[in-house]
């Protein structure tokens, strides 16, 4: 039997000229584990949503042609039935969580299936442990950090255990020990399982995956056996896509003092999440490392002032002779920018160009060549009209960071900006970066190979504090006791000797 069956697919959404996804045929075999990666944008959300009927039952699009999923043609079912026979794991965790506590959201669906309580005890029980949460069961679900979601999300959709699963960007908001478990975990699903994973970290799961589709442009241009795609490394790295090669030695600046933190963050119940003092230097890129929830970006809200209010501050942040401390937020948004990890919190205009234009005209500029740069330079021009609410996570987060680096801050505090991000947007980013060298730049992420080119030190954070502090060089090797990076990754990938 097939689990996915597609004749004739195509996919537009409302005002959009070009099809966003055209298949003429696909057929996926039960118990197979299919790769789809491709660059930002190129329709691989798309691919995944329109399989699970999100679009268009839940989003707008218009969509022809015939999909089936395990010889059941989906066009007539509720996206609830199409979940009991495929569970998908959407890219934003945040949409996806809908209770209070841990424990409900893995049990909510359960029970509206009617599963008996036992059984659904058993199972909350045996998802948490499959994918290592069993110690946040009764915490809130909003105060979770960005990788304990995702794996919340994972193990609610686990726990209802369907025979096929959409996996879309599973690993992307998770430390590196964090990817190596739950990609384990995912290649020991395998049996019996129908799995379309989507995942840039193509190097990681080439060895368990059968097949792998590459997306360009809303088509399929490439369904290759694993061997076939080792085979093509060049081909590939043009599109985008991330293949295993060691990384260049590559010179570190040395930045000047600039940034003075003395942060402790606890809650109210006394726990300290957060114990740092430091300095961060302008004209250097510091990246910030550490497991989930190690702290990373409690310590940049605090920052940026934009701590929950459930939390305790104490400490002191100046920059240069002025001390933000106790300044309001106004006032500190005019020296710190601050990108979430959810970009979708940042917008309030209606196009991307009118995005950027704003930034520029909270600090009385207007420069359409700066506008004009930035579209180019982070690949917005094809989607510059566009509601940037209606565009990939990609092209969202590169529009938030182009609309910071217009709002001419000096420092400039990006919360896992590389997320969900191709290797070539990676690139990129981290390049742009590198040329604003007078501002003072923190990037926290889970991203070794992007840490390793692009920063000039990293610090990582363990239970909220700083445990080692250095050039990429000297902290990396190290790093592997802290969960930030694997010994594979240290070996095969950086030239440390
Ligand atoms: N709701 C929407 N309305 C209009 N256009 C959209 C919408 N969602 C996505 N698009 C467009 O469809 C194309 C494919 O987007 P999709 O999200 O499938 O890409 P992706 O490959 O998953 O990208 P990423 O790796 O950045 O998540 C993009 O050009 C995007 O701008
Ligand atoms: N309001 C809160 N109340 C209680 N605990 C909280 C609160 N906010 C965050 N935490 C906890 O503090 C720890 C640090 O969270 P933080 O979001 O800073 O982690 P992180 O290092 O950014 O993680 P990730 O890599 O998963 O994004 C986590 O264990 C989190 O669950």
């Amino acid at each position: 039997m097939n689990f996915v069956k597609i004749k004739d697919l195509k996919v537009k959404y409302p005002e959009s000229e070009n099809y966003s996804l055209q298949i003429d045929e696909l057929e996926i075999d039960e118990g197979e584990t299919v790769l789809v990666t491709g660059k930002s944008g190129s329709g691989k959300s798309t691919f995944a949503n329109v399989i699970n009927g999100v679009i268009p039952k839940l989003l707008e699009a218009d969509v022809k042609g015939k999909i089936e999923i395990f010889s059941q043609d989906i066009s007539p079912l509720s996206v609830h039935d199409i979940s009991l026979l495929v569970g998908t794991l959407l890219q934003d965790p945040d949409s996806q969580i809908l209770n209070y506590f841990v424990r409900d959201e893995i049990a909510f669906p359960l029970e509206n299936l009617a599963f008996p309580k036992e059984e659904i005890m058993k199972r909350v029980q045996e998802a948490s442990e499959w994918v290592g949460i069993t110690h946040l069961l009764d915490r809130e679900t909003f105060t979770l950090s960005g990788g304990e979601k995702q794996r919340v999300v994972l193990a609610s959709i686990l726990a209802i255990d369907p025979k096929g699963l959409i996996l879309d960007e599973p690993t992307s908001s998770l430390d590196s020990k964090g990817t190596k478990d739950v990609l384990e975990r995912i290649k020991g699903l395998r049996k019996g399982k129908s799995v379309i994973l989507v995942e840039h970290k193509v190097s990681k799961v080439i060895d368990f995956v059968d097949r792998i589709l590459v997306i360009e442009q809303g088509k399929i241009i490439y369904n290759l056996k694993p061997s076939d795609a080792l085979k093509m490394s060049e081909e590939l790295e043009k599109l985008g896509i991330e293949t295993p090669t060691k990384l260049p030695k590559v010179e570190k600046r040395k930045g000047e003092k600039t940034l003075y933190l003395s942060v402790e963050v606890k809650t109210k119940k006394g726990k300290k999440l957060v114990d740092v003092e430091t300095y961060l230097n302008a004209g250097e890129i510091t990246a910030i490392m550490g497991i989930n929830g190690s702290g990373k970006s409690t310590l940049l809200k605090a920052i940026s002032g934009l701590l929950s209010k459930d939390l305790l501050f104490e400490g002191k942040i100046t920059i240069g002779n002025k001390d933000l401390t106790r300044v309001n937020l106004k006032e500190r948004g005019k020296y710190i920018a601050y990108l979430p990890q959810d970009v979708d919190l940042l917008f309030i205009k209606r196009s991307v160009e009118d995005e950027i234009r704003y930034s520029m005209k909270l600090r009385g500029i207007k420069d359409e060549k700066l506008l004009e740069d930035l579209l180019t330079k982070f690949s917005l021009l094809g989607v510059r009209k566009n509601d940037p609410f209606l565009i990939s996570v990609g092209q969202k987060r590169r529009t938030a960071i182009a609309s910071i680096l217009a709002s001419g801050v000096k420092v400039i505090l990006l919360d896992e900006p590389t997320t969900g991000q191709d290797w070539y947007h990676r690139k990129i980013l981290g390049e742009d970066l590198k040329k604003l060298d007078n501002h003072v730049i923190v990037v926290v992420t889970h991203d070794p190979r992007f840490a390793y080119l692009f920063a000039d030190r990293v610090l990582v954070l363990y239970e909220g504090k700083i445990v080692l502090d250095g050039t990429p060089d000297e902290v990396l090797p190290l790093a592997v006791k802290y969960g930030v990076v694997t010994k594979e990754e240290v070996e095969n990938e950086l030239p440390v000797d």
